[in-house]
């Protein structure tokens, strides 16, 4: 049987530690703050205003979901958080620094390769490749990690996310739920300060939406991980500590 979540392991000597509580030593600096921030995309000469001046401050180890109706703008906030993508008119700033239409790329590739972890609806795992080999990629591209600190890192990871059973498996082998998991783990191989997360249940049943949800609050509550969630599907609600009202590319509503 899987690891239940209250197991979860994890070790990071750059999350925060946990008080004798149980609960986050949260401070309150703001980790990400996007001010009056456009994006347009161009099609021909027409464009298209898929944001129109949002602005959102998120506390570090928050858990925020992004929701809203189709087209509202939360995939290319959530894209712009990511430095996947640059505002158009606006600044943005992670973990203090300051993202404008100007950043270099490599600049933004530092930032998404040390302090941002990714993850989305569908699972990107390399099918030829076990679930410990596809958490460990990432670290093995780097190279900068010695072979056996790798695995112990990523053993860890998948323990934390109750799969340390099943690490030798296949995705082939795994249900999407345990495949979803292992992303997580993948993601989180960097100890990154932020999770983002676009619709991570949205492929999955009832059962292992409910089981990876209650892990990614175990993972922000412990250790402070910072998570963006986008998500379509208002019955998630109560795992986060704010909603976003996203629409028509503007902030409507916050709780
Ligand atoms: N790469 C792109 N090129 C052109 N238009 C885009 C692009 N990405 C998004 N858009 C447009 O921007 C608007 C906002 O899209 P976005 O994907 O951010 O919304 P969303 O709230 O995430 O929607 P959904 O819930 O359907 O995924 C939409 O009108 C969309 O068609």
């Amino acid at each position: 049987m899987d690891a239940p979540c209250n197991e979860i392991v994890l070790e990071s000597s750059t999350y925060l530690e946990e008080d004798t509580n149980g609960s986050v030593e949260s401070d309150d600096t703001r980790i990400v703050e996007v001010k009056n921030c456009h994006k347009t995309y161009l099609h021909g000469i027409e464009g298209v205003a898929a944001l129109r001046g949002v602005n959102l401050s998120v506390k570090r180890g928050e858990f925020v979901m992004l929701y809203g109706t189709s087209g509202g703008g939360k995939s290319t906030l959530l894209n712009l958080i990511g430095t996947i993508d640059r505002p158009t008119k606006g600044t943005i700033k992670i973990c203090e620094t300051l993202i404008s239409d100007r950043t270099p790329d490599s600049e933004l590739a530092e930032l998404r390769l040390k302090r941002l972890g990714f993850v989305f609806q569908t699972f990107n795992l390399i099918s030829q490749l076990t679930a410990i080999e596809n958490v460990e990629l990432p670290l093995t591209l780097q190279g900068e990690l010695a072979v056996a600190e790798r695995r112990a890192r990523c053993r860890q990871l998948l323990k934390s996310v109750g799969m340390e059973e099943r690490m030798y498996h296949l995705p082939s082998q795994l249900s999407g739920g345990e495949q979803q998991r292992v992303t997580i783990a993948r993601a989180l191989v960097n100890w990154p300060d932020i999770l983002l997360l676009d619709e991570p249940t949205g492929d999955l049943d009832t059962k292992n939406t409910e089981l990876v949800m209650r892990m990614l609050v175990d993972l922000n509550k412990r250790y402070g991980i910072t998570m963006i969630m986008v998500t379509h599907d208002i019955h998630l609600r109560n795992y986060a500590d704010r909603i976003v009202h996203l629409r028509d590319g503007k902030v409507r509503r916050m709780n």
